[in-house]
């Protein structure tokens, strides 16, 4: 049996910067071949057009699908399934699926959606990404243009149009796995740190709040988060109230040296280690300690000729042996990916020991 296609479900309001962040995902692919489905409404859909513009050789524009029929939670059976088992139906199968949701479904149903028996044994929900508008919501305003998301609800008779904008957003952060605060370029730092704290208080444990501009994130945080989404429903629908009192101050963990919307990486190498579950443990105490988004590489185990993969996202820490070293130095190499102003020497030190 073949491997499931793991597919990145990506959310957010209106004008928050997911057709962007797309669009920078497709210009950075290098070479994995990423099957989009964008969920456009009516008058609206003008992302399908802007993403088909993007001329690259790893999106070309058979790899794009829309969805037509507005909100996917009302149109799973005729409209989603079969969109997805047409592309599951194609000689030439993506490495990745991308889905862009409309700002306005939430994405539970969809989510929900991967469940279906058709499905289900050839896909799993990679990750869900939501997108928000960093300055409208330090602002409290939600999306930039409040006017025209509730436009675009309205041309949605499927779209209920009472509940308030506050309790979408909130159903789309308790989706996620991963948050990403865009527009970044626009907030003070006090103000983005303010607001990243808010959310990883306001999300469930373990999901990743990241900042971006223009939705630059590298691919290797945004894709292969390896939820599994679809089995943990129930965590996703809750939507808790807290309350915040201003920053006092105390976030400051990082050091932000460079532009804090920005991302590093960098190698570490160690000699053999002897105990690879011990190893696993330590990765991921480095991990909690330090806020490092990814981290990945392989490992050689004492007395064993195969190299141990290691794929970290979060503390959760992978590991299989996959192929004998060969020629190759038998070393343990490790990337390790995280938001700008991580601590190089201490982290090494630690993976190191
Ligand atoms: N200043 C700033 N502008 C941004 C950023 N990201 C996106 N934008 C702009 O915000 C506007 C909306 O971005 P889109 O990517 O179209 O937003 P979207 O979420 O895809 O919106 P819809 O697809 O229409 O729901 C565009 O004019 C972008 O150029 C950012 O990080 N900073």
């Amino acid at each position: 049996m073949q491997a499931k296609i793991p597919a990145t479900v990506v959310t957010g309001f209106l004008g928050a910067g997911k057709t962007t962040l797309i669009r920078h995902m497709l210009e950075n692919a290098k070479g994995k071949r990423i099957a989009l489905i964008i969920n456009e409404f009516g008058d609206l859909g003008v992302d399908g057009d802007i993403l088909k513009g993007c001329g690259d050789e790893t999106c070309t524009e058979d790899d794009i699908m829309e969805l037509s029929n507005g909100c996917i939670c009302c149109t799973v059976a005729d409209d989603f399934i079969p969109t997805m088992e047409k592309l599951l139906a194609r000689e030439n199968r993506p490495d990745h699926i991308v889905i862009e949701t409309s700002g306005l479904a939430l994405p539970q149903p969809l989510v929900r959606a991967f469940n279906w028996p058709e499905i289900s044994t050839k896909v799993t929900v990679d990750g869900v990404v939501t997108v928000v508008d960093g300055k409208a919501v330090s602002e409290g305003r939600f999306a930039h243009n409040v006017a025209a998301v509730d436009a675009q609800r309205k041309l949605d008779e499927n779209l209920d149009h009472e509940t308030p904008l506050s309790e979408l957003f909130e159903d789309q952060i308790a989706c996620a796995d991963m948050i990403v605060v865009n527009k970044s370029d626009l907030l003070g730092e006090d103000e983005a740190d303010a607001l990243v704290a808010s959310l990883k208080a306001d999300s469930r444990d373990g999901v990743q709040v990241v900042r971006a501009s223009m939705g630059k994130i590298p691919v290797d945080v945004l894709l292969g988060q390896g939820i599994a989404a679809e089995g943990d429903l129930e965590a996703r629908h809750e939507v808790h109230h807290h309350h915040h009192h201003d920053d006092d101050g105390d976030h400051h963990d990082h050091e932000h040296e460079h532009g804090h919307d920005e991302f590093e990486s960098f190698v570490v190498t160690r000699s053999e280690i002897t105990d690879p579950k011990g190893f696993s443990e330590q990765i991921a105490t480095v991990i909690r300690g330090h806020d490092i988004l990814r981290l990945k590489g392989f490992a050689a185990v004492e007395g064993k000729p195969m190299r141990l993969t290691l794929q970290a996202v979060g503390p959760r820490v992978d590991t299989y042996f996959d192929r004998p070293f060969g020629s190759a130095p038998r070393e343990t190499r490790l990337v390790v990916i995280g938001q700008s102003g991580l601590d190089q020497a201490a982290i090494t030190a630690a993976l190191q020991a």
